[in-house]
């Protein structure tokens, strides 16, 4: 990570990981928008890698390159200069990212079984596994009464909720979850970390997530620090072992 705090110990996060082993490496990534006096330089040359099973929390005020820094780790947004590769995923790697994003991200024309079983049904699941697949994911936030709804008919955190349940049913090698919580009540974004959380110890997923609350950084192991689109400081710490219950 660049700059590197001198304090924190190697950590697989951090570019001293195995580059082959890395899910995603950044290595002097930027990523500007628009051109001349208008640019905003939204993340300035970050370098870092994120290895399996990586719990990392992406914490900074608003504005800060959150978003723009997991954009660029999910390959949504190429590096103005440096480089962002996927060294263990596969050419096609897509299905092996996981996205919870930002906003509304559920298509209004399917109800929310389907649209927790569509990346499935994108990857060439059978339509009855997938479906089975999703209202499990679903159970696990504890949306399985929602399943027959339209996204219209959710309010803002079930949506967030179906979302996560999305990323569950896929069982991805990397999940990037921007402020997955953000939306939600205290009890219900615990809860709905813990599902995250327990997807990702079961299947070895590494797990980025950025977020405003200190609650949600404690439960991981690695925090960046982002200010002005730079990452200031990885700090290293075990988890808080705080649950849902
Ligand atoms: N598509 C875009 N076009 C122009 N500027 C953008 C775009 N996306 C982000 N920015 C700018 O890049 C900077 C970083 O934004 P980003 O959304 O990454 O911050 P953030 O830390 O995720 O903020 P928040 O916590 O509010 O979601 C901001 O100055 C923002 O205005």
């Amino acid at each position: 990570m660049t700059p590197r705090d001198p304090s924190s110990p190697p950590a697989s996060a951090q570019e001293s990981g195995n580059a082959r082993s890395a899910l995603v490496a950044c290595r002097d990534a930027a990523l500007t928008f628009g051109l001349g006096t208008r640019a905003v330089v939204a993340v300035h040359g970050a370098s870092l890698s994120v290895q399996p099973s990586d719990r990392l929390a992406v914490v900074g005020p608003s504005g800060s390159g959150k978003s723009s820094l997991l954009h660029l780790l999910a390959g949504l947004e190429r590096p103005t200069s440096g480089t962002v590769t996927w060294p263990a995923l596969a050419e096609d790697a897509r299905n092996e990212i996981g996205l919870v994003f930002q906003g509304d991200s559920l298509i209004p024309a399917l109800d929310v079984a389907e649209n927790t079983a569509l990346p499935l049904v994108l990857a060439g699941r059978h339509q009855r596994q997938a479906r089975e697949a999703a209202l499990d994911a679903l159970a696990r936030v504890d949306a399985a009464a929602l399943a027959d709804r339209l996204p219209e008919e959710l309010s803002g955190g079930q949506a967030q909720g179906v979302a996560v349940a999305r990323v569950l049913a896929q069982a991805p090698r990397l999940i990037l979850a921007d402020e997955p919580t953000g939306r939600l009540d205290h009890a219900t974004g615990a809860h709905v970390l813990t599902a995250l959380l327990t997807a990702a110890d079961t299947t070895g997923a590494a797990l980025v997530i950025t977020t405003h609350d200190p609650s949600v950084a404690a439960r991981l192991s690695t925090r960046f620090t982002m200010r002005d689109g730079r990452v200031l400081t990885v700090g290293h710490r075990s988890p808080d072992r705080e649950t849902d219950s």
